[in-house]
């Protein structure tokens, strides 16, 4: 029962980070907010319709802001919860992009830190007909697609010093930054840059360590987080790891802003829930994409041949997006200083606890990185 774990103590976020993790037996799910449910603490929001309009909205793959269903929480100022936005079938379009498009070079992914790049420039081409002709038998060789754990975009996340570095940097996908200002947008946050963005990939086995997103130079625009696929747990806590974070699940489609005093939270992901009642994908994964497309469209509509692919990895797998402006509004990197991340003991990325940045010690890693950065002139 979730309540045991929730006394008060140094370690708070842990304790219920490791109840949800766990499988045997598995956790008593009651204490789950379902923002789609109701419960005491979920607040219904509206945000103001002349923020974005429905022509922006829609070349994006947006519904019209007035039927989006929004959500706060009552002792987090700054949190939302958007419960799939999406236009029907256009989810469809993203999980591609997700999956083809953005592991594709200049963007970094964590296989470059472990194979060559010639290995790692074409993850799709290399996994699709793999990936779709994928029968069930379990222990068919994992295609690399599916050893994908981690992208960056735009501004390049460093692992190991916690840093962005104006050094390291690359176009940030021009669509992705259009639908991120378009959700910004809606929440109040008109002049939000999108600069970084990592994308997290994972399957029923893994987690996602407690961390603040605080290396960003700018803590006033939001963060902005989009889920696609199987569903997840998501702890989102204090200033502290003391503070006993509350659990909520993210379904596909659904957009979170962690923004003002809430931006700077602990938060986790302790656990990936596969779609219950046997189907493999939820409802909403299962709308074929509207024929009728934005002229001209933003991005190409999914194929059928292409949602195939993305529809078998998804059976087992997560997509998520984070999106972060890095820069003040008309500031730059400082010279010369260090910024660091604080509480970054857990690693980021766990495959039931084999840890993916262990691949290669320390000194690998950063030769690998060094060779990456030197090869594509970032
Ligand atoms: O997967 C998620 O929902 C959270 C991702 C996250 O916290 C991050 O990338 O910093
Ligand atoms: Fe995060």
């Amino acid at each position: 029962m979730a309540a045991c774990m929730l006394e008060q103590g140094e370690d708070a976020f842990r304790k219920l980070f490791r109840f949800y993790k766990r499988r045997n037996p598995p956790a008593d799910l009651n204490g789950v907010i379902d923002f789609n449910r109701g419960h005491a603490k979920v607040r219904s929001t509206k945000l103001s319709n002349n923020l974005l309009n429905d022509q922006d909205a829609s070349k994006v793959g947006l519904l019209p802001l007035h039927q989006w269903k929004v959500y706060g929480l009552e002792d987090f100022p700054g949190f939302l919860y958007i419960s799939n936005p999406f236009l029907p079938g256009w989810q469809h379009c993203w999980v591609r992009q997700c999956l083809k498009l953005y592991p594709r070079k200049p963007n970094v992914c964590n296989l470059d830190l472990h194979m060559g790049l010639d290995q790692t420039s074409d993850l799709w081409g290399d996994s699709q007909e793999k990936l779709r002709n994928k029968s069930s038998v379990r222990r068919s060789q994992k295609t690399l697609l599916e050893k994908l754990r981690w992208v960056t975009l735009g501004y390049h996340y460093n692992w190991d010093t916690k840093t962005y570095n104006h050094e390291h940097h690359t176009p940030f996908p021009p669509d992705l930054a259009e639908l991120s200002c378009c959700v910004s947008a809606a929440c109040g946050f008109h002049s939000f840059k999108p600069e970084a963005g990592i994308l997290n990939y994972y399957h029923l086995d893994s987690s996602l360590g407690i961390h603040v997103d605080e290396s960003e130079l700018d803590h006033q625009s939001p963060l902005l987080s989009f889920s696609f696929g199987q569903s997840c747990i998501f702890l989102l806590g204090g200033l502290t790891r003391e503070h006993t974070p509350t659990a909520m699940m993210m379904h596909s489609g659904d957009i979170m802003v962690m923004s003002g005093q809430s931006r700077l939270l602990y938060h986790a992901v302790p656990r990936i829930l596969p779609f219950p009642g046997g189907d493999l994908l939820p409802p909403c994964l299962s709308v074929a994409p509207s024929t009728e497309t934005s002229e001209p469209p933003l991005i190409e509509p999914c194929s059928t041949l292409d949602w195939e692919v993305c529809a078998q990895y998804l059976h087992c797998s997560r997509i998520n997006m984070t999106v972060r402006q890095v820069l003040k509004e008309g500031g730059s990197f400082p010279q010369g200083e260090k910024f660091m991340l604080r509480g970054s003991e857990d690693s980021y990325h766990c495959d039931d606890g084999k840890r993916t940045m262990e691949l290669l010690d320390g000194e690998d890693l950063l030769a690998k990185r060094g060779k990456i950065a030197q090869e594509y002139g970032m």
